[in-house]
């Protein structure tokens, strides 16, 4: 009988367990620089309530009958501009970094990326884990400062895919690194290579941060907190090498959407009063990004190189963000391995 017969161990269906699993997730990006790609990516995004915190009903007409109808045509400009024949170089720079995560971890850990927005989609890239037999998974939102717009989000993203499994793995998540030695150690030593590596020494150097609506922080989000917490832990190292010497450092917010009041002073601002006001060399970085992305080459390199140029300013340089240089993956790695402790 076929009731008897489905509980016979012979006949149990093939399971793969025993595995460990390891997701880098970052933000996510559309699949192509047009303004339907940028549509669509754009949808998902800001209809997240972590994202745009406004009551779905006063916002989704909003979204949908302004923003979709002008906002992709202007990013699609923007993200045309910094396309690589690998595509977005947000995804390119988070898989090679899960890559070379792979690399150092060895055959006992299987290792992906994800994107929050867009694809590979969380929930794709969870489903293949668990099919590979992982068991327990460890989650690394790639966003050194802890921020509900970003952080949380992946949290409440997995937390809803694993809302629909039977079998759940067994769940860690790599926390916030805005203050971890080996972050900042990493930032210190590519910042100090890159800049002794420029054709001119810089007078100011602005640290920017991806903006916030300046009422998350009234609300009690740490982000604020947390990135001027990485800024001065960043500076203290920066301010004793040869190569900063006499460097004043600036910590701004870039990327403002909308009318709201957000975080300031804003980076585009402080471009153009430090080039009002003579500063003539200029640099940036961003640490609060993993990756490189829109916002840093084309908002921040493109845009604020004219930006500062126009204003006075003559040479100016945006520095690279971790990527995968050795410094930045040797930090990975070393964040991924003390949280899988007792997994490893
Ligand atoms: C209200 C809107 C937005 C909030 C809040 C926000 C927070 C936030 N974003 C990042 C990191 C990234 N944002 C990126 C792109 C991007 N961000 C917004 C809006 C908000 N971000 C938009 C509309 C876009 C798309 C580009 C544009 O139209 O300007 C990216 C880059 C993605 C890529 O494909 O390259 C990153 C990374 C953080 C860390 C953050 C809060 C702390
Ligand atoms: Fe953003
Ligand atoms: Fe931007």
């Amino acid at each position: 009988m076929t009731w008897q017969k489905q509980r016979l161990p012979n006949d149990h269906p093939p399971v793969k367990s025993g595995s460990i699993g390891v997701l880098l997730v970052n933000l996510g990006t559309p699949d192509g620089p047009d303004p339907g790609s940028v549509k669509r990516y754009l949808k998902q995004f800001l209809s997240d309530p972590r994202v745009i915190e406004i009551p779905k009903l006063a916002w989704q007409p909003i979204l949908r009958g302004i923003i979709l109808n002008t906002r992709p045509q202007k990013s699609a400009q923007a993200y045309a501009k910094i396309w690589t024949e690998r595509g977005s170089p947000l995804a390119d720079i988070t898989a090679r970094q899960a890559e070379a995560v792979a690399d150092d971890l060895g055959e006992s850990v299987v290792v992906d990326y994800a994107m929050r927005y867009g694809s590979p989609s969380i929930e794709q890239r969870l489903t293949e884990l668990t099919e590979k037999g992982c068991d327990r998974i460890l989650i690394a939102p790639m966003y050194p400062q802890y921020c509900a717009a970003t952080t949380a989000t992946v949290f409440d993203e997995v937390a809803r895919v694993l809302g629909e499994m039977r079998w759940q793995p067994a769940l860690r998540f790599v926390p916030p690194y805005h203050d971890d030695p080996a972050y900042l150690d990493a930032l210190a030593d590519d910042l100090t290579r890159q800049v002794a590596a420029l054709s001119f020494r810089p007078e100011v150097m602005l640290l920017s941060f991806h903006g916030m609506p300046q009422r998350t922080l009234e609300q009690g989000d740490p982000y604020h907190c947390h990135c001027h917490k990485t800024a001065r832990l960043l500076r203290e190292r920066l301010a004793e090498r040869p190569e900063f010497e006499g460097v004043r450092f600036e910590t701004t917010f870039q990327s403002r959407f909308g009318p709201a009041q957000w975080l300031e002073p804003a980076t585009d601002a402080t471009l153009v009063a430090e080039g009002q006001k003579g500063t003539k060399r200029l640099v940036v970085a961003a640490p609060g990004f993993a990756a490189d992305c829109v916002e840093t080459l084309e908002e921040l390199a493109l845009e604020g190189r004219d930006e500062f140029i126009e204003a006075g300013g003559s040479d100016y340089a945006v520095l690279d963000c971790l990527n995968v240089s050795a410094s930045g993956v040797k930090m990975i790695d070393a964040l991924i391995r003390r949280e899988l402790s007792g997994w490893i």
